[in-house]
């Protein structure tokens, strides 16, 4: 069993509006996002969630509330994504661009779905309500989705995918 790979998402969300970036390079590239990435040796994965915001897009957030836990299984591909979707209202700093993304606020009702992971606009409308999610999304390269398992939760436990394994449902 190959272990999952551990990364992180965070979306900035104030009132009717949210901060994606348009990633520059390197996986999901030419796609808006949140800000995130690889959680490092030696780090927790919410101090992983805000070293990648940092980096990203030159803000510094510390209330950081995980909201959200999804998993991506690609076809062909042993190892699982295994990604902690975080959000904050305030942050320090101003939005810059880095080697890696290129920041723009959407208003929450123009979220600009066919160029983000088609996986987004499955749990965007949970996340926009104020609620906490998980969900597994079986990929076909990365514009197929062959299977999606989601549901709104009270809180996130990290062994749902065993839940909707016990379950039959994947
Ligand atoms: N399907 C889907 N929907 C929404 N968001 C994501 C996915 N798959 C993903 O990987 N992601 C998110 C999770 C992360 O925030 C990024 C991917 O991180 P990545 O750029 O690979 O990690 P870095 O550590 O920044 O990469 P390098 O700088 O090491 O190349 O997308």
């Amino acid at each position: 069993m190959v272990a999952n790979k551990l990364l992180t998402l965070v979306l900035i969300r104030q009132c009717n509006r949210v901060l994606l970036g348009y990633k520059k390079k390197g996986f999901g590239v030419g796609r808006w996002n949140g800000f995130g990435g690889k959680v490092e040796q030696g780090e927790t994965i919410q101090q992983a969630a805000a070293r990648e915001l940092h980096e990203e897009c030159g803000v510094e957030a510390h209330s950081l509330e995980e909201i959200g836990l999804l998993k991506f299984e690609f076809v062909g591909d042993p190892q699982w994504l295994e990604v902690h979707v975080f959000t904050a209202d305030t942050f320090k700093g101003e939005p810059t661009e880095s080697e890696e993304m290129r920041p723009q606020w959407y208003n929450i009702h123009s979220i600009p779905f066919n160029d983000m992971w088609p996986d987004d606009k499955y749990w965007f409308p949970i996340f926009l309500k104020g609620a906490k999610f998980s969900g597994y999304f079986k990929f076909e390269g990365h514009n197929n989705i062959l299977k999606t398992e989601l549901k709104e939760v009270e809180k996130l436990h990290y062994n749902d995918y065993e839940h909707f394994k016990l379950n039959g449902i994947v």
